[in-house]
């Protein structure tokens, strides 16, 4: 059908793309510059800057002064700069989600970006398919469209072909039988030839000014955990910012000078990183997910796939290439392999583009004949069988042929019980060889009674044809990886049990229990939920069938991982915890449902992918950690001063070098951080356990106690061996900021060996840390410098001080690291989730 036209040539398409724009819904889109830079000033932290900024003016300090607001614009560029770049990335991450669309140009079909469809395109729809744009149909059968997105009318409604050339414009959506199809409405059934008459906002749903979200960006229990956590801090900062100025002021007199100890608390104990962070990681994560050819259509199955415990895996075309070849052919007696070809040949629907139809095809090699279809029937869930019915050149009578499932087959020729057995022990001894196996059968019929279902007609069989269908060579590896991941894989299929449990040894899955769809019907769903626990292969099983699975897995407690294509998977896929589309091979039903897209149908990606998804949740975990130990020591020496009437040490200044530090420190070296070296040989991690759970914040703080105490050890020997105080301030701030940077080592990895970025494990880190230590070299160094920061001269006994009291906290931190990792191996950390 495809060769009757020619379409739009390639040419003229670019024009009219140009001249009519894109076909895409004017949408919320990227934010502006200036929306990123008004939600960065509307920070606090940059509020403090400024007041701060203000009070050093009102002192007549006017260099300090400058150097905050120079401080705030740095971070407010850096900020800027980090925003827009994942604005970058989650645009071409929603342009890679958007709709595909099946076009002729030239003559030629050729699977383009929707938003590239123009006016006159023709387009081919299919079942599963989204129609990219509102047309015309030039062809139609047996097409059923779900226009809800347009009408609300949940019933979807059938197509015809367009009678004549002015039929189809002007019409509106809704009512049965029209010859015009709208954007984003959703072919259930059929296939259609579209010819586009709008796109864009010139749609109809254009003009409702609907849109069809792509990415779902929310992150729900990380951001609210989050956010709780964000909370607690600001408030606790707040509540000390106001206590510190009432008592200074009250206590020494001097109010401006309370504003600054004050607002340095603020900055101190404000937590602007850990949104920050999570904006970063998400963003980060997404487009590195993308790299290993994977889409994340939500932001939470990064978090969720690290504690996946079970992958449902379809068989053909995931762990199977999907290219088949006819392997086998077994005809009825009397009968040879040239006739059964032939037969299961015209049990194909024309065109098709169904591997296994092909195959046929290309082992009948037919030639071209005048034959039409006269009627077609469907694989449907109580006969899986296709059967077609032909007006063949030179016969009155019409041909109809069937192919399907053995059984099926059997059952349409109503075969006698010892004929039936001889062709079971046919398809078992083939399916043992991992071949699929279809039934063939033929009749004839008579002009005017077509029966409504195949079961009308007298069929006689025609044999057997096996198709092999190879695994993918990475399969074997991927799924080791998987079962050493502590990731039980499942494989769910429709094909023959036989076949099922051959390519599922092939593979390596466990495939000694093979629960069929028969059996599940007889099943409860609480046997079925105690039977799920053993079976690693289900086969025969109907797309609607795959609901009840994940279901009975979830009830167990399992987090199940699931990958499908066809339109009836939807409901599975958006019921398991992560649905995976096929992007080449799946309908953009099943895209739409899941949150997670293949884009070249690999199993390999999904093991990528946990992989990827483990280390961002680690590296998160590692980063929120740092963030929780780096402020103790930062409030308790803001602190500490106003405690003891001892002198202040840190001001906003101080405040704010120790933030250029950490903000880049707990967001990009955190995230470029390699994986652990037991990413994928651990366990799943528990599906309840939280981000910030009290055994990490108590982790966290003991190290921020800890570097707090050894650099309250410095400030308190400093004071009391009488320094002056710009010395004392030296010394101690030099301290803070070396256990700051020991802070970063102590709790950039678990397990690997801490100091590898040395070596080039973590250049960003490296970076950082060299920056830091050349930033803290000039403070002394350089005298205007020196005088900002409120410092005096660094002898060398003073730097023997720091040095060694950086020892102190190295081995403190290594200590704790050491009994940290010996508790998650014997305390409450080691969860191996729910079984
Ligand atoms: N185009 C077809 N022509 C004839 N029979 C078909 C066709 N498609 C499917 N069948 C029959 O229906 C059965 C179930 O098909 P279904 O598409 O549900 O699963 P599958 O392709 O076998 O495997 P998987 O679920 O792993 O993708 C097939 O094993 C086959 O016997
Ligand atoms: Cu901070």
């Amino acid at each position: 059908m495809t060769s009757d036209f020619t379409g739009l040539t390639e040419q003229e398409a670019g024009r009219r793309l140009v001249a009519d724009g894109p076909n895409e819904l004017p949408s919320a889109g990227p934010r502006r510059l200036w929306q990123i830079a008004f939600e960065i000033l509307r920070e606090p932290m940059f509020g403090l800057l400024l007041a701060g900024g203000a009070v050093y003016v009102a002192l007549g300090d006017l260099v300090s002064g400058a150097v905050l607001m120079a401080f705030a614009s740095l971070s407010v560029s850096i900020s800027i700069v980090q925003e827009i770049r994942s604005e970058k990335v989650l645009d071409a991450l929603r342009a890679m989600t958007s709709p595909r669309a099946l076009v002729i140009r030239d003559g030629r079909s050729r699977r383009i970006p929707g938003r590239e469809v123009v006016r006159g395109d023709v387009v081919l729809v299919a079942e599963g398919n989204r129609i990219p744009a509102d047309g015309v149909l030039l062809e139609a059968r047996e097409l059923l469209v779900d226009e809800s997105m347009l009408t609300g009318e949940s019933v979807a409604v059938a197509k015809r072909a367009r009678g004549s050339e002015a039929e189809g414009e002007g019409l509106r959506p809704g009512g049965d039988n029209i010859p015009a199809v709208f954007s984003g409405s959703l072919v259930v059934r059929g296939t259609g030839v579209v010819l586009v008459l709008a796109t864009g906002a010139a749609t109809e749903i254009g003009r409702i000014g609907k849109s069809l979200a792509s990415i779902d960006a929310a992150t729900p229990r990380l951001s609210l955990e989050t956010r709780r956590l964000v909370r607690l801090f600001a408030m606790g900062g707040l509540l000390a910012s106001v206590a510190v100025i009432v008592t200074y002021g009250l206590l020494r007199g001097s109010w401006l000078d309370a504003a600054l100890a004050g607002i340095a608390v603020g900055m101190a104990m404000l937590p602007e990183e850990f949104p920050l962070v999570l904006a970063v990681f998400m963003t980060m994560g997404a487009w590195r997910i993308s790299q290993a050819r994977v889409l994340t259509r939500r932001a939470t199955a990064i978090e969720t796939l690290g504690a996946a415990t079970v992958l449902c895996t379809d068989k053909t075309g995931t762990l199977t290439r999907n290219q088949m070849t006819v392997a086998a052919c077994v005809p009825a007696d009397g009968s040879d392999r040239v006739q059964l070809l032939r037969w299961a040949e015209l049990a194909c629907v024309p065109e098709a583009f169904d591997p296994m139809d092909r195959a046929i095809a290309q082992a009948a090699s037919v030639q071209p004949e005048s034959r039409s279809l006269v009627r077609g029937y469907g694989l449907s869930a109580d006969l899986l069988a296709v059967t077609q019915v032909w007006r063949l050149p030179g016969t009155a009578r019409l041909a109809v042929a069937a192919k399907g499932a053995p059984e099926a087959i059997i059952d349409l020729c109503r075969l006698l019980p010892e004929q039936a057995r001889a062709v079971r022990d046919m398809v078992e001894s083939l399916g043992a060889q991992g071949i699929r196996v279809l039934g063939v059968a033929h009749g004839w019929s008579d002009e005017e009674s077509l029966p409504n279902s195949p079961r009308g007609y007298s069929f006689q069989w025609a044999g057997l044809v096996g198709l092999a269908d190879p695994l993918r060579p990475e399969v074997p590896v991927a799924i080791a990886e998987c079962l050493a991941a502590g990731l039980r894989v499942v494989m769910i299929t429709g094909d023959h049990p036989t076949t099922a449990r051959a390519i599922a040894r092939e593979a390596g899955l466990s495939a000694d229990t093979v629960l069929t769809g028969q059996d599940l019907l007889g099943l409860s769903d609480t046997e079925l939920r105690t039977r799920v626990e053993t079976v690693g292969v289900f086969a025969r099983i109907l797309p609607e069938q795959k609901l009840r699975i994940v279901e009975a897995l979830q009830a167990r407690g399992d987090v199940v991982a699931m990958t499908g294509d066809g339109v009836n998977d939807a409901p599975s896929l958006k019921r398991a915890d992560i649905g995976i589309a096929m992007g080449g091979r799946g309908t953009d039903v099943a895209r739409e449902a899941s949150s997670i897209v293949l884009l070249d149908d690999d199993f390999g990606s999904v093991v990528r992918t946990v992989r990827l998804g483990r280390r961002i949740y680690d590296n998160l975990r590692k980063a929120m950690g740092y963030i929780v130990a780096v402020h103790v020591p930062i409030a308790g020496i803001a602190l500490l001063p106003l405690l003891t009437g001892l002198p202040l040490i840190l001001l906003p200044v101080h405040i704010a070098f120790l933030e250029m530090i950490i903000d880049p420190a707990c967001s990009v070296a955190f995230e470029a951080e390699h994986e652990e070296p037991d990413v994928m040989t651990r366990p799943p991690r528990a599906p309840d356990a939280r981000l910030f759970s009290p055994s990490m914040l108590v982790a966290s703080v003991l190290q921020g106690v800890a570097a707090l105490l050894v650099t309250s050890l410095v400030y308190l020997l400093a004071v009391q061996r009488g320094m002056p105080e710009d010395d004392v301030r030296t010394l101690t701030f030099f301290t803070l900021v070396l256990s700051n940077l020991g802070l970063i080592v102590a709790n950039r990895s678990f397990r690997g060996h801490p100091f590898d970025f040395l070596t080039g494990g973590n250049r960003v880190l490296l970076g950082i840390q060299v920056l830091t230590i050349a930033f803290l070299a000039a403070t002394v160094t350089i005298p205007p410098v020196r005088r900002l920061f409120g410092f005096g001269p660094l002898h060398l006994h003073d730097a023997a001080m720091v040095a060694l009291a950086c020892s102190l906290l190295g081995m403190t931190l290594a200590l704790l690291r050491w009994l940290g990792r010996r508790w998650s191996r014997t305390g409450p950390l080691q969860r191996t989730g729910r079984r």
